[in-house]
């Protein structure tokens, strides 16, 4: 249809035009939807005990004549597939998971729901499972990214991804859960079945970090989806970047709620008072600002509750006000009676174009941007003192930075709450006006280049062409939109690793969102942000109060008990709880737990390219002391052939929510030893793997491992 509609005879009029690139957008848009889809289109088949039988698949699609020949696996037909047991079959005679590569089926595995209906034989038990499609896909390869579950969600998972859109669902589960992986198909399932809501108002995803995005990125494509917004918290600042770096101390007083009455000290702090009155020369007349007048506009520019920038409007005109009755007795002018309103008016504007008054009054409150409000903030000692008050003199201390240093991570929260103190600077609003006035203008001129160049004069005006460009701008998508707009309400929000979030952080997340409609998926044993938090009550329940849901997961599809069991002890024996978990898989290769003999650095090598060649084509990570990362990084890539996959080495806070085949941890003891929650660190690097764990050390082991 796509070819057709771009063969097709070119129509003469405009409006026959665009509706033939609407048609061309519209084909080459369902095209790409059906493309990203293709791979493992179908993977499943639903018999049912009225003799009917359906298949299941990423998308729904019907055939020529209307007929459904695939449903799509969020509606709620296809809800059995994930759903039905032996002991509840929901209708269903018998469900198979196929398994395809490209479009070659490779594998099938039946399961029988309803035994007695099926056939009069006595049951045996070993040939009923479904185990088989979801062994299959916990044993494959990992590569660098993740895929998506669509053919073997499980039932506590299935409940989970269709759980109701109001209201705010945090889904708690240890390593490997499929926390992830369910916050993804959640997202998916919503924007299916909440479409008309969803769709114009946009999904946002937070993710901890890019490396984490890039992991995920395939995963909603694959299901069909392509219009969410993904975000780490360091992202969310429109046109500010960061820069991840900061110390553990500085990240925990910048994420605390304390920071809310700094932001909002230091906005006050803006709205100075004069220490004396202020002589001002207005057109050789000299009036006096008293501090009293400043004191009197300041208040009533707070009390109009508006942010600083719109407030400003309320004091300069109260100023003013004020400061026309002084001028006014300095002029010995009357300013009642007949007549009086034109006098008053003169006199405000020679006000205004004074000088002095203009100065004065920006001295006195200034429009501020959230940047320039934290930099001054930040550099400037007098300022942090008197925006700080009742901070210790270290708290203080913690908070400087040179002006020009980049943002941190943790600075993206505080721009976001002095953006809301500071609202609108109409400064900035009119700058943009000016900047889009002139834009036209240079379009105008190229639009009337290309129109002799094509000479179309006549034809088409460049008024016209310059429209139809802007018409194109503003076709952009709603998530485009909503990542450009810091204001934007999303519908819906779904946070990962969200137990590293700190409260000025939560509350940027909740301002994302004023419906509150969220999905926060995390795992507190896991947390090390030392902002982070512990409790997710004492996170929520200032916002919704105690109207949020929690949701276990309580089965590990990716660590082989044998490995988890060392990953537990670990936590055990530093006396923190993990909740109940338990692996999918036994597996049959315990950790190697090794003291280096020679050289620590020599060692890892060794043991990582061996590893690699074990791993044959599966990926390998090394999991390091952030102290050890460069030192180790050098030496693998000196060692590492050419052409040969990469080994990756990642620090236990980088590896958080990925996974590797073979995972080699290197000096546990200093991982726990170099953060505040160190050992939540050990047992992110230890809960990696998906066969293999070896960890190699030169100084003595935590509690809970033991060389084996
Ligand atoms: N139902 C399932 N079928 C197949 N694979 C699954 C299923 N559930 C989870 N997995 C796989 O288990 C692995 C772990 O899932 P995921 O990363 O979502 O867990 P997580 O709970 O987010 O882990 P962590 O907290 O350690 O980051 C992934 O490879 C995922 O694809």
């Amino acid at each position: 249809m796509l070819e057709e509609t771009r063969r097709g005879p070119t129509a003469g009029t405009p409006a026959a035009r665009a509706e033939r690139d609407a048609f061309a957008t519209l084909h080459a848009d369902q095209l790409a939807r059906l493309r990203a889809v293709s791979d493992r289109l179908a993977f499943g088949r639903l018999d049912l005990l009225d003799g009917s039988h359906h298949h299941i698949g990423r998308i729904g699609l019907a055939n020529a004549t209307g007929a459904r020949i695939l449903i799509d696996w969020r509606a709620p037909a296809a809800e059995p597939f994930y759903q039905a047991t032996p002991a509840d079959p929901q209708g269903v005679l018998s469900r198979r998971h196929l398994t395809t590569s490209g479009r070659r089926v490779t594998a099938i595995s039946d399961e029988i729901l309803d035994y007695q209906a099926f056939t009069d034989e006595p049951r045996d038990e070993t040939t009923v499972s479904d185990e088989g499609a979801l062994m299959l896909a916990l044993n494959a390869h990992r590569t660098g990214q993740m895929r998506d579950i669509v053919s073997t969600i499980q039932a506590e998972q299935d409940r989970i991804v269709r759980d109701q859109l109001a209201g705010i669902l945090v889904v708690q589960g240890g390593p490997g859960t499929g926390k992830t992986a369910v916050a993804l198909h959640r997202a998916a399932y919503l924007l299916y079945a909440h479409r008309q809501r969803l769709e114009r108002s946009g999904v946002l995803l937070v993710g901890p970090n890019r490396r984490f995005l890039h992991y995920i990125e395939q995963v909603l494509p694959s299901l069909g989806e392509t219009g969410v917004v993904m975000a780490t918290p360091g992202e969310l600042f429109p046109g500010v970047s960061t820069v991840v770096g900061e110390s553990a101390e500085v990240e925990r007083l910048k994420g605390s709620g304390r920071m809310i009455r700094v932001v909002s000290g230091a906005v006050r702090a803006r709205q100075r008072l004069p220490r004396k009155s202020i002589p001002l020369k207005i057109d050789g007349t000299t009036v006096l600002l008293t501090e009293n007048d400043a004191f009197a506009a300041r208040q009533r520019a707070r009390n109009s509750r508006k942010p600083h920038n719109e407030a400003r409007t309320v004091f300069v005109v109260e100023l003013l006000e004020l400061l026309v009755q002084r001028y006014a007795k300095a002029l010995d002018i009357e300013l009642t009676g007949t007549g009086s309103a034109d006098t008053r008016a003169e006199l405000v504007t020679s006000l205004r174009d004074s000088r002095d008054v203009r100065r004065e009054i920006n001295l006195l409150w200034m429009p501020l941007t959230p940047q320039q409000l934290l930099t001054e903030l930040y550099s400037d000692p007098g300022f942090r003192r008197a925006a700080t008050g009742g901070m210790s003199e270290r708290d203080r201390q913690l908070l400087h930075r040179e002006a020009g240093e980049p943002w941190s991570v943790a600075d993206v929260a505080l721009l976001d709450e002095a953006a809301e103190l500071l609202g609108e600077d109409d400064a900035v609003a009119r700058a943009a006006a000016a900047r889009r006035a002139a834009e036209r203008v240079g379009e105008l001129e190229f639009a009337e280049q290309s129109l002799e160049t094509f000479g179309a004069v006549g034809a088409v005006t460049a008024d016209d062409l310059v429209d139809r460009y802007a018409g194109q701008r503003e076709r952009r998508t709603v998530a485009e939109h909503a990542a450009g707009d810091r204001s934007w309400a999303y519908g819906h929000i779904v946070v990962d690793e969200a137990q590293e979030l700190s409260a000025m952080q939560w509350r940027m997340l909740m301002r994302r969102c004023p419906t509150r409609s969220m999905t926060l998926v995390g795992d507190p044993a896991q947390t090390s942000s030392s902002a982070g938090a512990t409790n997710w009550g004492q996170v929520l329940d200032r916002y919704v109060r105690d109207r949020w849901r929690l949701s276990q997961l309580s089965v590990n599809y990716r660590t082989p008990r044998v490995v988890m069991d060392d990953a537990i002890a670990v936590m055990t024996a530093a006396g923190i709880g993990v909740g109940t978990l338990t692996s999918a898989r036994e597996g049959h290769q315990p950790p190697v737990v090794r003291r280096v003999e020679l050289d620590l650095i020599e060692d890892v090598v060794m043991t990582a390219l061996a590893e690699q060649r074990q791993a044959a084509g599966g990926s390998v990570a090394v999991i390091v002391p952030a102290g050890l990362q460069a030192a180790i990084e050098g030496a693998l890539s000196a060692a590492v052939d050419e052409g040969s996959p990469e080994i990756v080495v990642l620090t236990a806070g980088q590896a958080k929510g990925l996974e590797f085949d073979s995972v080699l941890v290197v000096e546990p003891a200093a991982i726990v030893a170099e953060r505040r929650r160190g050992v939540n660190d050990l047992y992110v690097a230890m809960s990696r793997p998906t066969q293999r764990l070896t960890v190699l050390h030169e100084r003595a082991l935590p509690a809970g491992l033991v060389d084996r």
